[in-house]
């Protein structure tokens, strides 16, 4: 019996994607499942990040359809998947480097709302918006640096504010696109605890190509391989298949 539960949150079907005749994605299946955390990893160039803007509807595919929520999104725009609630992160570029990180997240908190940038507002609803502003960026561990602005914080913290202004979207599916990339060691345990804290009550795909981070987080994990899957399961399964450990050997893959 299927309710919307069983239905996998986002699902590709036979997806191709062929940039001037290379086809860089062919005929790739994908579903994830509802509360998961689902990792894409691979060898440079395998696919994961055109996959990822397949799925986010930043690119279109050249073949094969896709899903989220049960609905098909293939034709519909990057805006509205994410107003039907898959949000990607932007990486830092998204981040207003002169704005404090409060207003950052606030902006964030308006970006949705029918009526926009309310600015002429009542101070009683700036201060909610204030408040709730305040309460993503203790999620996020940065509170301290409320005031602060984006261009002077350390690499993680901004990487930490850069998650929590798509987490004040709301995401039902959150798609993190190399979330520790550049990151030292501290900050990736931090990042890394943040990804398991927002999973609690959403689902996350991300293309990750720290593998410690892969193993200790997901729940399911595809490999790729020059456009196609390679292995699916969890990290014990793909880590001891000998295709994958061939594809990362072959490819001179040194995360
Ligand atoms: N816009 C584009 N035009 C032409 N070729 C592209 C384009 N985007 C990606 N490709 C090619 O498609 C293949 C897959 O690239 P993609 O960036 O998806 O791989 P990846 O697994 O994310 O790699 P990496 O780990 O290096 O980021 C590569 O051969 C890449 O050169």
């Amino acid at each position: 019996m299927s309710n919307g539960a069983d239905e996998p949150i986002l699902r590709l079907e036979n997806v191709s994607k062929s940039f001037f005749g290379f086809l860089a994605v062919r005929d790739f299946s994908l579903d994830v499942r509802r509360g998961s955390i689902h990792a894409l990893i691979g060898p440079n160039g395998a696919g994961k990040t055109t996959i990822f803007n397949l799925a986010t509807k930043t690119l279109p595919p050249t073949r094969g359809r896709i899903f989220f929520k049960g609905t098909d999104i293939t034709a519909r725009s990057a805006s509205e998947v994410a107003r039907l609630g898959m949000v990607r992160s932007f990486q830092i570029s998204a981040v207003f480097a002169s704005l404090t990180a409060l207003e950052n997240v606030k902006i964030a908190l308006q970006r949705f709302r029918p009526d926009g940038f309310a600015f002429w507002k009542s101070s009683k609803v700036l201060h909610a918006l204030d408040d709730r502003a305040m309460a993503l960026l203790c999620d996020v561990g940065i509170e301290s640096y409320a005031h602060a602005r984006a261009s002077e914080l350390p690499y993680g913290r901004r990487r930490a504010l850069e998650i929590a202004t798509t987490l004040a979207l709301d995401p039902e599916l959150l798609m993190l696109d190399e979330p520790t990339a550049g990151m030292g060691h501290e900050d990736v345990g931090r990042i890394s605890d943040l990804i398991r804290t927002v999973a609690r009550d959403r689902t996350v795909l991300m293309v990750e190509h720290n593998l410690s981070i892969v193993a200790n987080l997901s729940d399911q994990i595809t490999v790729l391989a020059r456009g196609e899957r390679l292995a699916e399961g969890t990290y014990d399964v793909v880590s001891r298949d000998p295709a994958v450990i061939e594809a990362y050997v072959g490819s001179e893959h040194h995360d």
